[in-house]
């Protein structure tokens, strides 16, 4: 039997590029051929992919950024990139074409939509991003990483999950210690690239917290560079053991340590707390597109995993009040602990890599 091919299209951002390289590891595994096209900013994350994947650049654009220039630009950049993408479709005939959002997907889908190529689209988020939503209603179907992704009517979907990082499927329902009187820990990320809105008050939140809690508490907490300072300071003048750093290599093995986390809703956060299940206060980011963060939240507040607060609503002694009925709460605690675990898709890579196999048996 001939060996399959599948295109995937992705770029832009880490959140688009890793369920790709995750898919890319399965369908190799499965004995498929793979094919990346991306853009430059999509290029920088390819060192990870493994060196069987065929990656190629494509020329594409956006019209959503930039000056006049740009935008007068950008269409002819996206139909150069679709008139190529086209040309190398009809030589190979993929056996199935998957973009992941961001716009260095679209000369692969358009291509595949002209030459009726079976294809499908990744959406990570709870909203469908521009790109994804332009293709919907144009492709076999939405695999969604964050259920419920808000989709237009009779679009078929499944929900396949956001694959995460071989070190949190390691965790997967890691036993939880609820909160005591012992040691408890707390981990504080704002996403890949830190949140100064967690900086300004989460040091804050913790000092407010009652002392039979707060002297147990040991904080592990992801801040700005342009942060690190004042809030290891802050800590440190009140007495409260922190470790504070702008990026932690080990978020599996703090997340699993931790009585509670409080964490932007990014697509894979929210998929790392599901997975390894732990309880958690979310924060999304308020100008996220189309307020994406929010519907990632959802997912786990409906199931009463998560307790979201709005940045609106944020400040100091909303927070204390939430981190202090949690940590005081062993009960509600390990219950939002299991309602979590119950919300995560551990096998997100394999339900995808499936979708993609029925996608090419099915035309
Ligand atoms: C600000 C913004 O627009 N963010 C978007 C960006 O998220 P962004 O990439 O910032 O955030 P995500 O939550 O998706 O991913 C962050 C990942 O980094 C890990 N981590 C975090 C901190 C740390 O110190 N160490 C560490 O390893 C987390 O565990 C997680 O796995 O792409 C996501 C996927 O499209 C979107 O859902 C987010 O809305």
């Amino acid at each position: 039997m001939a060996q399959k091919l599948l295109l995937m299209a992705a770029g832009g951002t880490g959140g688009h590029m890793f369920p790709a390289q995750a898919l890319a590891e399965a369908m190799l595994a499965r004995g498929w051929r793979v094919k990346l096209s991306t853009d430059a900013r999509g290029a920088r994350y390819t060192a990870a992919f493994p060196s069987a994947v065929e990656i190629s650049e494509v020329s594409s654009a956006t019209f959503a950024q930039g000056g006049l220039l740009a935008k007068a630009l950008a269409g002819p950049k996206i139909a150069a990139g679709v008139l190529s993408m086209a040309a190398q479709m009809r030589r190979e005939r993929p056996d199935a074409v998957i973009g992941f959002g961001g716009y260095p997907s679209i000369p692969a889908l358009g291509a595949a939509t002209l030459l009726k190529l079976p294809r499908m689209i990744h959406e990570q988020n709870g909203v469908l991003g521009r790109v994804n939503q332009l293709f919907a209603k144009r492709v076999a179907g939405v695999a969604c990483g964050t259920w419920p992704t808000a989709l237009p009517d009779g679009v078929p979907h499944e929900h396949a999950g956001n694959p995460v990082r071989a070190a949190v499927r390691e965790r997967a329902g890691a036993a939880y210690i609820p909160p005591g009187d012992y040691p408890m820990s707390l981990l504080v990320m704002g996403g890949s690239q830190g949140a100064r809105i967690l900086s300004d008050v989460v040091p804050a939140a913790v000092a407010a917290l009652p002392e039979e809690l707060r002297r147990h508490l040991r904080v592990s907490h992801q801040a700005r560079e342009e942060d690190l300072e004042r809030v290891n300071a802050y800590y440190a003048e009140h007495g409260i053991n922190a470790d504070v750093q702008t990026f932690f290599t080990d978020v599996p093995a703090r997340m699993s340590e931790a009585q509670l986390v409080i964490s932007r809703s990014g697509a894979s956060s929210v998929a790392d707390i599901s997975i390894i299940g732990r309880p958690s206060i979310l924060i999304p980011f308020a100008a996220a597109a189309g307020d994406h963060q929010t519907a990632n939240a959802r997912g786990l507040v409906n199931a009463n995993a998560a307790v979201m607060i709005p940045e609106s609503a944020l400040d100091i002694p909303v927070l204390a009040e939430h981190m202090g009925a949690i940590l005081s709460n062993p009960r509600a605690a390990t219950q939002m602990a299991a309602a979590a675990l119950d919300a995560g898709v551990p096998d997100a890579t394999e339900r995808l890599a499936a979708l993609v196999e029925q996608l090419a048996e099915e035309g």
